[in-house]
């Protein structure tokens, strides 16, 4: 048996309406008084720019977000040369959190976490997802030291993104499936406790879908899931809780540059294929509750609202073998040729 290794958490963390009210109060608290604000255009005039207002004194600069990529960050560490930078705050998607992620790791100061959207498990977790010549990459970096996700920010931010979000989230039902095929037939390091805290508000999601994923009490519990699911990351030391193969076969669509769905989207259509192949091999899950509940939320479940066709969708699933060939998976156990692969795409009504 092998063991993960003990994790750096957030230390703070806000999940209510008025969550954005809490940045000066939780900056003083941590000693924190020399940040550098990094934004969206459109999330900083709609949340940013009232949030630098309160925290002005402490505000050595605001840079703007432009592409989710080594070259952003190296261009601001570039402005800030020299700076007596004492933390990085992130006001935006998911975006503007994974460089402010990076840069914060770089200069290895705290990293302060506000989004404007729960479209991803990124919020909270050490991961940053670039695209480096067109080509997605996932970055391990420190988690958010200080997590404030604002409920009213986010109930009225694009109602597709909330979907993804949940997509996201739903998602780890079989990526910890995954993890728990591995552990068993790999001896892979396996931890109870991260694959709990990734699965538990997945299936209390499943079970809860509401069609208004606006209402309060329904996005309060996706953002507390995805904080969940950030956590569970940094406890189990890489993303094994919240990226199995559904997430494999999302990377190969972006490696492909195959349609154009959101992360969690794309990986909650993943889901329902490996759900139904571990129904079918093991007898484990339940593929058409997936589907329901990404139905119910009216997120997609079909290739053709992603914006790719079924070929392109099975050639995926061949190609997501190639993506972190040590992450065992569903996909490698049954060694699934591309018949089989149709089949569970016709057979799930994905395409
Ligand atoms: N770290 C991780 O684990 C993961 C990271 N990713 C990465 O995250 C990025 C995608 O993140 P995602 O959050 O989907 O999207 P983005 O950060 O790309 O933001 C989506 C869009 O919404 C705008 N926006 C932000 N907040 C609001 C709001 N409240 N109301 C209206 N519009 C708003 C943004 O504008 P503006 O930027 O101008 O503010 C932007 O145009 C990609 O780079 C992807 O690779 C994906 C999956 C996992
Ligand atoms: O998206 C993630 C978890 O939801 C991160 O996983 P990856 O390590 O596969 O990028
Ligand atoms: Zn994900």
């Amino acid at each position: 048996m092998r063991l993960t290794k003990i994790a750096e958490i957030p230390s703070f963390v806000e999940i209510s309406e008025s969550a954005r009210k809490k940045v000066a109060q939780v900056m003083e608290l941590s000693g924190l008084s020399n940040t550098v604000l990094l934004s969206g255009r459109k999330s900083y005039e709609l949340a940013g720019k009232k949030i630098r207002e309160k925290i002005r004194g402490s505000v050595l600069d605001v840079f703007f977000v432009e592409t989710a990529s080594m070259e952003e960050v190296r261009k601001l560490e570039f402005s800030m040369a020299y700076s007596d930078i004492d933390s990085v705050m992130g006001i935006g998607g998911g975006k503007v959190l994974d460089v402010g992620k990076v840069l914060a790791s770089e200069l290895n100061v705290p990293f302060i976490s506000i989004p404007t959207v729960a479209s991803h498990d990124g919020v909270a977790s050490p991961v940053a997802s670039f695209k480096e010549k067109n080509r997605p990459a996932s970055l391990s970096v420190n988690p958010p030291a200080i997590i404030l996700a604002d409920l009213t920010i986010l109930r009225k931010s694009p109602v597709r993104y909330l979907r993804a979000g949940f997509g996201d989230l739903i998602s780890n039902i079989t990526a910890v499936r995954d993890w728990e095929l591995s552990r068993d037939k790999t001896g892979e390091a396996y931890s109870e406790v991260a694959a709990s805290m990734a699965v538990m508000p997945a299936n209390l999601m499943i079970k809860s879908a509401s069609l208004d994923i606006q209402n309060l009490k329904t996005l309060e519990m996706l953002v507390r899931g995805l904080v969940l699911s950030g956590v569970s990351i940094s406890i189990a030391g890489s993303s094994r809780p919240a990226s199995g193969a559904e997430h494999k076969f999302s990377h190969a669509l972006d490696y492909l540059g195959y349609g154009q769905g959101l992360h969690g989207e794309q990986v909650g259509i993943g889901a329902i294929i490996m759900e139904y192949l571990h129904q079918k091999y093991y007898g484990t899950g339940d593929w058409e509750a997936v589907k329901d509940a990404l139905e119910s939320v009216q997120a997609p479940t079909t290739a053709r609202e992603i914006g790719v066709t079924k070929e392109q969708v099975v050639e995926a699933l061949l190609f997501a073998r190639q993506i972190r060939k040590k992450r065992y998976t569903i996909l490698e156990d049954i060694n699934a040729g591309r018949d089989e692969l149709e089949l569970a795409v016709e057979k799930t009504g994905v395409a």
